[in-house]
């Protein structure tokens, strides 16, 4: 209770108007600078919440085992979007699941899936390529949020399932019409089509590893590593398709829209853009002929700007905009430097009861100034390549020291996935098209949807878009 925080304008909503409809982050980034790293705000009916930006803080909260869940809320919502799988699970469950999908997200699986990133990316640039030839001034704006959709669920579906989803190809595929846009859907319509497809595919995957022909992606890795597990430990049916919907839910519409917040920032700013092409085109001629002409992901991770330009996306644009938690049992959470109470009483640790609820803000931690620099509430990436960011310690992050990807055991289990393919999509982008803003740009909205969504100011009603206009590079 003397955790300081704003005052409350409604007792029925609390605070949750400003954390829930205002632009993503801005709420929480506003308090932190007037009340600090931990603040007290209200929900619904006069219940109390804590937002956590502390470092360590957030270390502890997210790194402690389970004694630190999913809000029931948010558990429930992952039942509703999912099923029971592994964003439902808690405790030892979610460690059987955890245990059990682990194999298929690991770095040399990941390396399999750089080449049909590409080949995602390449299909979306040559449909560009004949839009943009068709135009009297050889240019053309795309909505890069409908484009950049059907790319990644071509993506997902090819890395994660095997499944072609058609998407780019505009194939009719029930799947594919039931996960686009899923941020505006009605979840149970979704359910309904994602459980009829797990069923049939994880009759057909079994079939493959029974004749010895097993294919590489992520949902074979599962149904194999199930398939030696003992009867008490094994995954049911119902979990097994509830772990398709949550790779689906979890893996499309995130990176999606991480590929267009990077997209916008390149459009934005086009010398860095220019740099980025140099170092991907100094990079391709680098190329040992007598190797392969694709970039593998140990080449993707040899190239500092594009690398730098990851990070500093993930850091500005956490898509994953709110990280829910409720205490399990009674504990202390420790701080980096110490708050003072309204009482004047100075802390360096809060003890809190089982039940207490906190949200973690990975924007607000993201601008960090003790992590990531004075300038941190600035798109900068080249504080990555100037060694201004704090990686010393290890803070727990999966990722360059970002809460992006949350942490501890209910991390991100798909982060090298989504990685090599942010990684991946920026390398055809720019070695094809030169991408530049468009008057839209000046009214942008981070809204806070089921994910960090862009829309237009005074378009709301329209729903997410990102109009940028793509020309062609003169020569690679
Ligand atoms: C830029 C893209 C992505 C971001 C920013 C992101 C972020 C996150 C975050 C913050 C969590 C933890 C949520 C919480 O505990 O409240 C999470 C969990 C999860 N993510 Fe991702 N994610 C991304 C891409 C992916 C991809 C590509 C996949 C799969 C292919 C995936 C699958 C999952 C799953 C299954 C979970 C639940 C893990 C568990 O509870 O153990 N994500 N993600």
């Amino acid at each position: 209770r003397e955790i300081p925080g704003p005052k409350s304008k409604s007792f029925v909503l609390g605070h949750l108007r400003e954390l829930l409809q205002q632009p993503a982050g801005l709420a929480e980034i506003e308090w932190q600078r007037v009340y600090g790293d931990v603040i007290r705000i209200q929900t619904t009916f006069g219940s109390e919440q804590l937002v956590v930006i502390d470092p360590k803080a957030v270390q502890h909260i997210l790194c402690s085992g389970y004694k630190w869940r999913r809000s029931p809320v948010r558990r429930e919502m992952g039942r509703l979007s999912s099923g029971k799988g592994l964003a439902w699970a808690d405790g030892e469950t979610h460690k059987r699941h955890r245990k059990l999908m682990t194999p298929g997200f690991r770095a040399s699986e990941t390396e399999h899936f750089v080449p049909v990133f590409f080949a995602c990316a390449e299909a979306m640039s040559t449909d560009w390529k004949k839009s943009i030839l068709s135009t009297d001034e050889q240019s053309h704006v795309f909505d890069f949020t409908r484009f950049l959709s059907h790319a990644t669920l071509d993506a997902i579906g090819l890395a994660a399932l095997n499944y072609d989803f058609g998407s780019i190809k505009n194939h009719e595929n029930e799947l594919a019409k039931a996960y686009e846009g899923l941020t505006l859907k009605p979840l149970h319509d979704v359910a309904q089509v994602g459980n009829r497809v797990a069923h049939q595919l994880i009759a057909q995957k079994i079939e493959e590893i029974q004749n010895g022909a097993p294919h590489n992606d992520i949902y074979t890795s599962l149904v194999q590593a199930n398939l030696q597990e003992s009867s008490k430990t094994r995954l049911s049916d119902e979990e097994l398709v509830a772990q398709l919907r949550n790779l689906l839910f979890g893996g499309h519409e995130t990176t999606t829209n991480t590929i267009c917040w990077a997209a916008y920032e390149l459009a934005r700013n086009p010398d860095l853009q220019a740099r980025l092409r140099a170092e991907i085109k100094s990079t391709w001629k680098r190329e040992d002929r007598r190797e392969s002409d694709e970039f593998t992901l140990k080449k993707l991770e040899s190239m500092p700007l594009l690398n730098a330009m990851c990070k500093e996306t993930l850091r500005c644009y956490p898509v994953a905009i709110h990280l829910f938690r409720t205490a399990n049992e009674d504990d202390v959470i420790p701080l980096s430097k110490p708050i003072i109470g309204t009482t004047g009483r100075t802390m360096m640790e809060i003890p809190v009861p089982r039940g207490t609820n906190i949200v973690v803000s990975p924007s607000a931690y993201n601008r960090n100034p003790a992590i990531f620099g004075k300038d941190a509430s600035e798109f900068n990436p080249d504080r990555w390549i100037e060694g201004r960011v704090k990686t010393e310690d290890s803070l727990g992050m999966p990722y360059a020291n970002l809460a992006s990807f949350a942490a501890g055991s209910r991390s991100c289990i798909g982060w090298r996935f989504a990685v090599a393919e942010l990684q991946v999509f920026i390398v055809v982008l720019l070695r094809n098209f030169i991408i530049e803003s468009t008057p839209k740009l000046a009214n942008i909205r981070r809204e806070s949807a089921l994910a960090m969504i862009p829309l237009i100011e005074g378009e709301l009603e329209k729903g997410t878009q990102l109009p940028l206009r793509v020309r062609l590079v003169a020569s690679k």
